[in-house]
């Protein structure tokens, strides 16, 4: 039996505009789990890093829920195990830490289970606890993807990240929960807005894939979430012109926020990035901006 299971999970932002709740990336910002089977009667927990004292100890734990999870969809008792969780992702920034936890628990105990589950089956049970797709499946898979349903389950596609679009995200020292930022949200949308986000969706994919400064600078607009979502995010107006101005192709919200994301070049990066924390800074909020390449490697298991 392995020893300890050790995985490394990329955090992810989700959206990147019109594709709500379909199309995620993975981000090159991790967080690292490790299972390890003791030889005594309960569960240990240890969390470092970043807003560990955030994270549960004990078994509540979502990285341990998803390990539990796994085992009983096996069917055999889970063993006692030492977690040690080495935090490099912020939680409630819209960077994916649920979707780190999730991932990381699931391949854990498949490692130590000795692999009993395949990718695919590990990635249905992720987007069951997660309830999307769009942060578990690049966490999982590495790089950007797109989920839709199909009579199978889903079908997963590979967004081709141009070599020259490099993503800046700036995150602040506020937190926005999901759960907030889903409550904002309509339940109903027109017509309008529909076609609006499929043009959009589509734009955003072909600039990924091409890295056409002309489509990325129309594609990154949405009408399902992010009109709803900005009101929760002081300085959001003001972010977004300084990335403009500072020669950005936009910016979105990443995930469910507070995090910002922008889309530029290798070149412009760092003005952009010093744009949107001085921007954020008029509104007494500090963030930290920084270029963060496309992970296309996804979870790392050893
Ligand atoms: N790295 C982690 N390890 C264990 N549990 C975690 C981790 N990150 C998040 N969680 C659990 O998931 C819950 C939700 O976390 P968080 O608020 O970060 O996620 P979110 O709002 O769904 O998404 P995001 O992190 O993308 O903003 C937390 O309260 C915590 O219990
Ligand atoms: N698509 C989800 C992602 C959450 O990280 C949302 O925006 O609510």
């Amino acid at each position: 039996m392995m020893t300890t299971a050790t995985v490394r999970v990329p955090a992810t932002t989700a959206n990147l505009g019109a594709g709500f709740d379909c199309i995620g990336a993975a981000l090159s910002l991790y967080n690292e789990f490790a299972f390890t089977p003791i030889d005594t009667e309960s569960l240990v927990i240890a969390v470092r890093g970043l807003e560990a004292a955030r994270v549960n100890t004990d078994a509540s734990n979502l990285a341990y829920q998803a390990f539990v999870k796994l085992y009983s969809r096996i069917d055999r008792s889970p063993p006692v195990i030492q977690l040690e969780i080495k935090l490099g992702v912020p939680l409630a920034r819209g960077l994916g830490s649920s979707a780190t936890a999730i991932v990381g628990g699931l391949l854990g105990a498949n490692a130590l289970a000795g692999n009993p589950l395949s990718l695919a089956d590990i990635m249905q049970l992720a987007i069951e606890m997660e309830g999307h797709p769009d942060n578990v499946v690049p966490a999982l898979i590495g790089g950007c993807r797109l989920a839709a349903t199909a009579a199978s389950g889903w079908a997963i596609a590979d967004i081709p990240w141009h070599d020259s679009v490099v993503p800046v995200v700036a995150i602040p020292d506020f937190e926005l929960s999901t759960a907030e930022a889903r409550s904002v949200l309509p339940t109903d949308y027109s017509r309008a807005d529909a076609i609006f986000n499929t043009a959009h969706l589509g734009l955003m994919v072909r600039g990924l894939e091409t890295g056409n400064p002309e489509w990325l600078s129309a594609a990154l607009a949405d009408r399902l979430h992010q009109p709803y979502r900005q009101q929760l995010i002081p300085g959001y107006t003001d972010v977004e012109r300084a990335v403009v101005a500072a020669g950005g192709y936009g910016m979105v919200i990443s995930g469910a926020g507070p995090t910002l994301l922008a889309l530029t070049t290798a070149e412009r990066a760092d003005a952009v990035a010093t744009a949107m924390t001085d921007a954020w800074a008029t509104h007494n909020i500090q963030a930290q901006a920084q270029p963060l390449p496309v992970d296309m490697q996804g979870a790392v298991c050893s």
